[in-house]
């Protein structure tokens, strides 16, 4: 569905993304990990045309996208839901206003219409109770999943989420993890999950991508990057178990200690 061939990217001298490959399977969860600063946010900016590559390119449905214009773009946008790191909820809006936004924006769907998806989307988030509160009354984890409605207003095909357990405690990570998964799976969407979070991944991504030096290095399921032999795979892998108690991840650090 997503496919990113050869992608180059600079800023300045610095390089970015040095010829990253990537088919995003669809109707799956697919994590791109990496370390910080290694580009996982300046990839999903590609996949739908918030920066342009210097080389390379992106192909959705097997259309060559690359050189879309931004009214094109903009209207491939529609198909997509975002639920991004600073994706803030606007302030001077009620949980239901926010969700109601992009509606409002993108469709010519009547109030009644509106009003009804909606519902649809804060019952999803479990929300409905929350839907007349402004964004500063809520907790991190309300906010999250307010955000998660909003990202799923225009009943995307296609959704990327940039850290989206980031600020969390370690419980609500695992919850608003499970309902990103399980809203992907009610609704059969292709999901892109940018984390830190190696043994959230591990758990909940169909496919894992890791990105390195500016390139895809490893990808798959995630028994296989489990058992990657690649070594900064494994460097990553046994950093996130580092710490745990015995027993925990030894499976890991057994399989990886040297
Ligand atoms: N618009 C931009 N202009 C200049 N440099 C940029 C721009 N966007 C990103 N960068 C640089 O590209 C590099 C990769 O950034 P990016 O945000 O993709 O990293 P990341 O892997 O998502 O990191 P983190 O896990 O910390 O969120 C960083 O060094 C960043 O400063």
């Amino acid at each position: 569905m997503v496919e990113l061939i050869d992608l180059h990217k600079s800023f300045g001298e610095q390089k970015v993304l040095a010829g990253v490959n990537l088919k995003i399977p669809r109707g799956r969860l697919t994590f791109i990990m990496g370390r910080s600063g290694t580009g996982k946010s300046v990839l999903l900016k590609h996949m739908i045309g918030l920066l342009r590559p210097d080389r390379g390119k992106i192909l959705i449905d097997g259309e060559d996208v690359t050189d879309y214009s931004p009214a094109q773009w903009q209207r491939l946008r529609r198909r997509f839901g975002f639920l991004f790191q600073e994706g803030a909820l606007f302030d001077s809006m009620t949980v239901a206003e926010n969700v109601a936004f992009p509606l409002m924006e993108h469709t010519r769907l009547s109030r009644r219409e509106i009003e009804k998806r909606v519902e649809e989307k804060l019952a999803v988030v479990g929300l409905l109770e929350a839907r007349d509160k402004y964004p500063a009354e809520l907790s991190g984890g309300m906010r999250k999943r307010a955000a998660l409605a909003r990202a799923l207003a225009l009943e995307p095909e296609i959704i990327l989420f940039d850290e989206p357990t980031t600020g969390l405690d370690p419980i609500l990570q695992v919850s608003i993890m499970k309902l990103i998964r399980e809203t992907q799976r009610r609704f059969g969407l292709t999901g892109v999950v940018v984390s830190h979070d190696v043994p959230i991944a591990l758990q909940a991504a169909d496919f894992i991508a890791m990105l390195h030096e500016g390139r895809v290095v490893a990808f798959g399921p995630p028994k296989e990057i489990r058992e990657s032999d690649h070594p900064f795979v494994r460097q990553f892998l046994r950093s996130a178990f580092e710490g745990c108690l015995p027993g925990e991840g030894s499976h890991v650090q057994e399989k990886h200690g040297d």
